[in-house]
């Protein structure tokens, strides 16, 4: 169980904005981070990751504090066991593949891993390649793997696949979810992709201002709502229960909706607006 509660004053355009999101994760869960620009989605990834300091409050990881306000204890990143992957790759250029990911190993540690997840990102034939002759979606994996190779409690995720195409990003999506269940991670992800967000996620936390706004099913992150992703498919099925079953470019989304009008070949909008959830035709 990771137990946060995070307070701050962060310093925006407009001014001061109090900072003040808490929640309890399981382990093994896979967590997205899903509010507008600015709502404090990195902060709370700087935060766990002990690159920004709360004002107050506290970080729980199993039975160990690696913040606690009132006793002024800041746990420094070095010691806290996160794996960290950004939209740019801080990797090594001067060294290849298999040396960036070994980097991440204490010494003495076997590299059994670092071939497994060579495999398992599919950079097996890639292991000896300099990073600067990577695309950017192997650099990613890359990024991924050497994030993954100390087997982290806590994976943090900040829009790693933001840079990259679709057919990419599908792809890169799929070995995100492999290494999670594979390593039992516990992983947080930022995104502003509501499809990702679905197809990845077991519980989505949403933030507003700064502020938690609520925790809910990715089934129910979608609707029809001001702050549309653009998200469209094509109705495929409707179960009895309600579950409906939509077509999207990259796979298929099953989700609850409250509409009592939807067909089999309806197209619709999905979106992202948490207050609600319906879908629109
Ligand atoms: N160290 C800091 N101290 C105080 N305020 C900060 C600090 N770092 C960032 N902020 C402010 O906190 C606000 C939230 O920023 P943050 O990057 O967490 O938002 P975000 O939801 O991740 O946005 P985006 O989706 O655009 O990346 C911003 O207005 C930013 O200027």
């Amino acid at each position: 169980m990771i137990d946060f509660a995070l307070q701050k004053t962060l310093h925006t355009v407009e001014g001061e904005m109090p900072f003040n999101v808490s929640a309890r994760i399981e382990r093994g869960q896979f967590v997205g981070l899903y509010g507008v620009s600015g709502a404090g989605k990195t902060s709370v990834l700087r935060m766990l990751a002990g690159f920004m300091k709360p004002d107050d409050g506290h970080i729980k990881v199993g039975s160990e504090f690696w913040f606690y306000g009132e006793e002024a204890f800041h746990m420094p990143t070095q010691h806290r066991s996160i794996g960290f992957v950004f939209q740019d790759y801080a990797l090594f250029p001067n060294m290849n593949v298999e040396e960036n990911i070994t980097f991440a190993l204490r010494k003495n540690e076997s590299r059994t891993i670092v071939d497994e997840l060579l495999e398992l990102t599919g950079l097996k034939n890639l292991a000896k390649r300099k990073i600067q002759t990577l695309s950017g979606g192997q650099q990613q994996r890359v990024a991924l793997a050497r994030a993954i190779a100390k087997r982290p409690a806590l994976l943090l995720l900040d829009e790693p696949l933001s840079a990259l195409d679709s057919g990419m990003r599908a792809q890169l999506q799929e070995t995100l979810l492999d290494v999670h269940k594979r390593y039992g991670l516990t992983t947080i992800l930022v995104s502003h992709n509501a499809e990702e967000m679905v197809k990845l996620a077991d519980t989505v936390i949403h933030l507003e201002n700064g502020k938690f706004q609520r925790q809910v099913s990715p089934s129910a992150f979608f609707l029809n709502g001001e702050d549309s992703s653009g998200l469209k498919g094509k109705v495929v099925a409707i179960a009895p229960d309600g579950e409906v079953t939509v077509q999207v470019e990259s796979g298929v989304l099953r989700l609850k909706s409250p509409r009592q009008d939807l067909h089999v070949n309806d197209q619709v909008d999905i979106s992202c607006n948490v207050d609600m959830y319906h879908l629109k035709k």
